[in-house]
């Protein structure tokens, strides 16, 4: 399990503070999409996901980023328990929409890099290795179900 300090915990609530899920969700998926073409096979039912333009404006797209990223808040308001959390969602990606799990990485950093360009000098390297840390703790337990 990973384990954070206090210091830590409230650097990731802070920055969690400022994110607003429904903003950050569609423009952090979008990011993941445009930027990695492969992943848009998952979203075959959210239909016309073919140029940049269309994955931009793709409405069930932006949805889905806010129920990701709503879905993250979760881990921050229970930090010491994240692969529990996850363990359900885990195993929906694994056995019935067989996400390949080094997606979970690359949506990750997306979140990342929309986060750093919105809070700007404020997500500076101190803040960033603190929340990768803690993305990263569910990046793992997003993986932990896949055998
Ligand atoms: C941090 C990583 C991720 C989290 C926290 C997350 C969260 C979620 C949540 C909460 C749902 C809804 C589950 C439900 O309806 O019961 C979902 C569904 C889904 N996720 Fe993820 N997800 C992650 C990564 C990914 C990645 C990387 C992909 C593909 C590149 C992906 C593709 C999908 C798809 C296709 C669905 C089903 C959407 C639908 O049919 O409405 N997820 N995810």
């Amino acid at each position: 399990m990973v384990k954070f300090t206090e210091q830590e915990r409230d650097v990731v609530r802070a920055v969690w503070e400022k994110v607003d899920v429904d903003e950050i969700g569609p423009e952090a998926l979008i990011r993941v999409l445009i930027t990695y073409p492969w992943t848009e096979r998952y979203f075959g039912k959210f239909g016309d996901l073919f140029s940049i333009s269309a994955v931009s404006t793709n409405a069930k797209l932006a949805e889905h980023g806010k129920v990701v990223l709503r879905s993250l808040g979760r881990a921050v308001e229970d930090m010491d328990n994240i692969k529990k959390t996850y363990a359900e969602l885990s195993r929906l990606h694994c056995e019935k929409i067989h996400v390949d799990p080094d997606n979970f990485r690359l949506l990750a950093d997306c979140i990342t890099i929309t986060i750093a360009c919105k809070l700007k000098s404020t997500f500076n390297s101190n803040v960033q290795a603190t929340w990768q840390k803690f993305l990263t703790a569910v990046v793992e337990a997003m993986t932990s179900q896949y055998n």
